[in-house]
This record gives C-alpha cells, structure tokens and sequence, in this order.
C-alpha cells in the first residue's frame, strides 16, 4: 500500500476509485472478466430494496473475493465488550454519571485497537437491528497482521489523544484528535498507532438555516482505493458478530482491494471545520445546533444517535444565562472531553473522561458556573480556543455494563455535589 494518505471529498457520494489505470470496470459492475482478473464483489449497505436516496452500497474489485477464509471460531475474549443490553447482566441507574478519564494500558502490556474495546452503555440488540453501544477503547499496539469488521453496527470513533492510522479496505485514513472517522458495518480495517446497531449516519438537515452550514458535505473524506499483494502470509479476520467476537483465518492480505466505486465507504471528518449556528439575540439554543451527524430512527426528528459538538464559538447573547439551561430531557446524553474546557462545567469533566445524563435525569450547570453565568458582564467572549467537547444524544434508555458502572473504578461518587449548592435564592414570599 501507498504511504501517502489521500482522499476523496464529499458526504455521501457515489465515488469511484482506482489505485491502478482502469482497473475499474467501464459501464457494469459484473463483467465476465474483470480488468486485471479481479473479482468484482459487492458490499451493502442497506437492503437492496431501500429507496433510492437512502440506497448505500459499493462495488470491491479484489485480488481475491473476501470469502476466502476458513470457519470463523469464537474468541475467547475478555466479556468486556457487550452487545445485548436487555438481559440482568447489565445495570440499571437514573443517577446522573461522571468518569475520571479512563486509564491508559500499562507499556508493559500490549492491547491494539480491538483487545482494549470495552463497553460501558447501551441499549437493544443488533439481533433485531435497533439500538446503539457505548465503547471506550485505549490501545498501545498496532493490529498487525489482523484486521477487525463490526457485523454489527457503524462505529463513530472520536480520538481524544493519539493519533489512528487506519487502514482499510477502502485505503488508509491518519485520524487525529478533533477528528471523527466513521466505518460502517461489515468494512474490514485495521488500526496502527498509533455502534449504532440498524442506522447509518447522515448529515442532519437544515431546515431554516438554508444550504449551507454546520459540518459542509465537501469537508468530508473518503480514502482512495489502495491495497496490498501479499501471500501465503497468515491473517485474522476478526468479527463482533450479534455481540460476540468471532475469528477466521486466511493466507492473505484482506487489503487487496485495487479499485471500488459506490457510496458505502468510510470517512473521516476534522471538527474544526464545523460551521457554528448560534443565537445572536438572545437564548441558550438547543444543543441541536450543533449536530455533525444523526443515525435516524424511524420517527421523524427522532435520532438513534444525534453526534453533537460544543465547538469554539463567540458568545454574544444578551440579557441571557449563557452556558447550558438546567433540564430534563426525554432522550438521554452521553458526553465526553476531547480537549480543553466545557462550559456547563467548572470542574470534574475531564479530557478521556466522560458523563451520561439519563433520560428524564435532571442536569445542568453546576453551582459555580451557575454563580459565574449569572452575575457576568455579558460581553461578547469567546468560549475556549481549545474547546472541544462532544455528545451522543439517543432516544435509547442506555443500561451500563459492569465495567462501565464498577470495575473501570473511574465512577466519581461525589459528583452529585455539582449542584447540592443549588440553593434557594427565592426573593418571593408564599402569602
Ligand atoms: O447537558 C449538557 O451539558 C448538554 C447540553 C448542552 C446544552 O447547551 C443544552 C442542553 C444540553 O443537554
Ligand atoms: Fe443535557
């Protein structure tokens, strides 16, 4: 494979990709004969029969067909990595959450990218193709010679520190912190270093806003096609298939995809080109405003996954308490740190930490930033150079898993405390 990364731009485009001239068939997908012997295979998305626009597949010419493998075996893996949230084997709580960051592995043991996945929420069953999955994954090692698909679901992985080199069967990405990749269901890849179960991500509608802004299609990008020849050299083809992992073994690259074309294909995204949208009147806005991608259920407006930013940005309301409202929301939030601060927060939420606000858990700003916002001179200020935090918002109830609620030991039992504070301020008088 090529050293250089490189790529094509756009969201969700029906791209078509060469690593070597005309290796792509001209004018059909399955020709008697592909160009240089390949095999044509093709990879969906969505069910054949899905309307049009909402049709995603792509069509692989490879060394070899991917179904050269042998049986796939279970994996006897650690149980940290959980699919299923509707049995007792997961816990339940309303109590607001807050992870200390997680810790990094020792650097006298070796865990890549799949060995350290472990699960800390999640709801439904990718059986019935409905739900999503929280994992937190901390790697020291490359993958070698083994390469990891996700029958399951699409993962959006956020980098909070250390950059990915990603190789896939697509071509190679380098992800860095405050960027996104996304690498849907079924593609295989590998990460060197350095779930949403039944949807795909999409690029969230605008309505009023018009055509522009919020994260641009063109900032998007895809790898161009890039592989490897290799043979008789030993790899694994590792799954999380409904839940559990599962490997095959084969003598070959699973890299050798020399061209492809078709829009079911990853991508990666770097936050700082989110074009903000904000109130420059008066009000805290709904945090929707600041969507990157939503994976829709199948009630309109209503997201399996919304992928929320909290970007750098002016602040310029007037007569107005600036950071988060206090509420009560009926979808529920998991939030996380990439670097710098969060302005609902003064301290605790840390980078490589994380919190999850229930549905229906009351939340919000804590004592301090409560007393800050309210006395402030509201000039326009700008929040944080540095700032990025981000949220998954689900209309799931999420259930935690052991490691999440227990055994990860990064559950801070004090931060209930935010807002004991809160005190009653009433200036009233009940008659
Ligand atoms: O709870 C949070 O910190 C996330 C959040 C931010 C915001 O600006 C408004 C609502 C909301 O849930
Ligand atoms: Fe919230």
């Amino acid at each position: 494979m090529t050293a250089d990364y490189s790529y094509h731009q756009g969201f969700g485009n029906h791209f078509s990709s060469e690593a070597l001239p005309n290796s792509l068939p001209k004018g059909q997908n399955t020709p008697q004969k592909c160009p240089y012997n390949l095999y044509a295979e093709q990879l969906s998305g969505t069910a054949f029969t899905v309307p049009r626009t909402h049709n995603q597949r792509s069509w692989l010419y490879r060394i070899r067909p991917s179904v050269v493998h042998t049986p796939f075996e279970p994996t006897d893996t650690s149980n940290l990595l959980v699919s299923k949230f509707g049995g007792d084997d997961v816990l339940i709580t309303p109590t607001q959450i807050r992870w200390s960051p997680f810790d990094l592995p020792l650097d006298s043991e070796k865990v890549d990218f799949v060995q350290g996945l472990k699960s800390l929420a999640g709801a439904g069953d990718p059986a019935c193709r409905s739900g999503l999955a929280v994992h937190i994954y901390t790697a020291n090692t490359d993958m070698g010679k083994s390469a990891f698909y996700n029958s399951d679901g699409d993962f959006l992985i956020v980098p909070q520190q250390g950059v990915l080199d990603i190789v896939t069967e697509f071509g190679k990405m380098r992800v860095s912190p405050n960027e996104i990749a996304v690498i849907q269901r079924g593609i295989r890849f590998s990460v060197s270093l350095p779930d949403v179960f039944g949807a795909h991500y999409e690029l969230p509608d605008l309505g009023p806003i018009g055509a522009n802004g919020l994260a641009n299609p063109r900032d998007f990008l895809t790898p161009k096609a890039a592989f490897d020849q290799e043979n008789n050299v030993d790899w694994k083809i590792i799954t999380k298939f409904n839940g559990k992992m599962f490997t095959a073994k084969q003598s070959h690259t699973p890299f050798d995809v020399v061209a492809w074309h078709g829009n079911y294909a990853p991508y990666k995204y770097d936050l700082a080109n989110f074009c903000t949208i904000n109130s420059v009147s008066f009000d805290h806005i709904d945090p929707s405003i600041f969507t990157v991608l939503t994976a829709k259920s199948d009630t309109p407006g209503v997201a399996v996954a919304d992928f929320v930013i909290f970007p750098p940005r002016w602040a310029v309301t007037e007569k107005t308490f600036r950071p988060p409202y206090f509420h009560r929301n009926c979808m529920s939030e998991f939030m996380g740190l990439i670097h710098g601060d969060y302005d609902g927060k003064t301290d605790g939420f840390l980078p490589g930490g994380g919190s999850l606000h229930s549905a229906m858990t009351p939340h919000g700003p804590d004592a301090a930033v409560f007393e800050g916002a309210s006395q402030a001179d509201l000039k326009p200020v700008y929040v944080g150079a540095n700032n990025q935090a981000f949220m998954f918002e689900t209309c799931f109830m999420l259930s935690l898993t052991p490691w999440g609620l227990k055994t990860c030991g990064k559950v801070q039992p004090d931060y209930y405390k935010a807002w004991q504070k809160l005190d009653d301020k009433f200036t009233g008088k009940l008659e």
